[in-house]
C-alpha cells in the first residue's frame, strides 16, 4: 500500500452483470484522497453497489483501473485481493453481513483473524485485539453483555453497529459504507454517523459513504453524484 496515493483511483471503469444486457456501469473518473471524507448518491439501481464492490475488489470491471491506495485491484490475483481487501478495506455492508452463529465480539473480531496486518497494527499501537473489539464497541453503545450474544439475536440497529466495529477493527485505510443507517431513525442515524466519522478521523482513514439521505451529506467534505461520474449515455437517434 502506498501512502501517498489517493485512497481511491478510478479511470475509465466498464462493468457490466453477466446475463444482463442492458444496464452497464460506465465511470469516466473519480479520485478520493487519503482521508477523505465522500458522501455518493444517486437513484435506486444506478450502480451504487456495484460501484463499491468494484472498489473493494469483490467486482473486476471488464475494462479500465481501480486503484485503492496505489494498489491496482484487477491486476491482483483473487487470492491476493482477498488479502489486500482484508488488510486495507473495511466494509459496512447494506445487510451488515453478520456471522449469525458467532457472538457479536466474534463477529467484530472476524477480520483480525484475516488479516496480519490489522494484527500489526493493533499490535504497534499496544492493544491487543480483543481489547480494540471492546473500545469501539463501547463507542458504539453496545454493552459487554450483549458482546457475549449470537449476532442473529440483536436488533437491526446492534447489528449495524457491530458491522461497524468490524469494519473499523485494526485501521483500515479505507472505510465502504453502503446504506449503513437505512434501518435507523433519524436520531440513531445522526449519532451513528457521527460515531463512525470520528473513529475514521482517528484512524486517519478514508470514508466513502453510500446513502439515499442527503441531510446526512453534511458532515462529508464532498458530496458526488453518480450520474456525474459516469459517461453521458450516448444520444439516441429520434
Ligand atoms: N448480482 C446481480 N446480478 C445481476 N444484476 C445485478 C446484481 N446486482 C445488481 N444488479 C443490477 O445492477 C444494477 C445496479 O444495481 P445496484 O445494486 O448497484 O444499484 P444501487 O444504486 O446500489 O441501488 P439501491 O440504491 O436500490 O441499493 C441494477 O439494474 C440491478 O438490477
Amino acid at each position: 500500500m502506498t501512502q501517498a496515493a489517493p485512497a481511491i483511483a478510478l479511470h475509465q471503469v466498464r462493468f457490466h452483470w453477466p446475463g444482463t444486457d442492458g444496464w452497464r456501469l460506465d465511470i469516466r473518473h473519480f479520485t478520493q484522497a487519503a482521508g477523505e471524507r465522500v458522501f455518493l448518491h444517486g437513484p435506486s439501481g444506478s450502480g451504487k453497489s456495484t460501484l463499491l464492490s468494484l472498489i473493494g475488489g469483490v467486482l473486476t470491471p471488464r475494462h479500465g483501473r481501480v486503484e485503492v491506495h496505489g494498489r491496482s485491484l484487477p491486476e491482483l490475483s483473487s487470492g491476493a485481493r482477498d488479502r489486500f481487501r482484508a488488510d486495507h478495506i473495511g466494509f459496512i455492508f447494506q445487510m451488515f453481513n453478520l456471522i449469525p452463529y458467532l457472538s457479536a465480539l466474534d463477529n467484530i473480531l472476524l477480520p483480525c483473524r484475516f488479516s496480519p496486518a490489522r494484527r500489526a497494527r493493533l499490535q504497534a499501537s499496544g492493544v491487543d485485539s480483543a481489547q480494540e473489539a471492546r473500545r469501539l464497541a463501547a463507542r458504539l453503545d453496545l454493552d459487554a453483555a450483549l458482546l457475549r450474544r449470537p449476532a442473529a439475536e440483536l436488533s437491526v440497529g446492534q447489528q449495524q453497529r457491530v458491522a461497524a466495529a468490524r469494519a473499523l477493527i485494526g485501521r483500515p485505510a479505507l472505510i465502504i459504507a453502503d446504506e449503513p443507517t437505512s434501518a435507523l431513525d433519524a436520531d440513531r442515524q445522526q449519532a451513528f454517523l457521527e460515531l463512525l466519522l470520528a473513529e475514521c478521523e482517528a484512524a486517519g482513514a478514508a470514508l466513502l459513504f453510500v446513502s439515499h439521505d442527503a441531510r446526512l451529506s453534511e458532515r462529508f467534505s464532498r458530496r458526488v453524484a453518480l450520474e456525474d461520474l459516469k459517461h453521458p449515455a450516448p444520444e439516441t437517434a429520434s
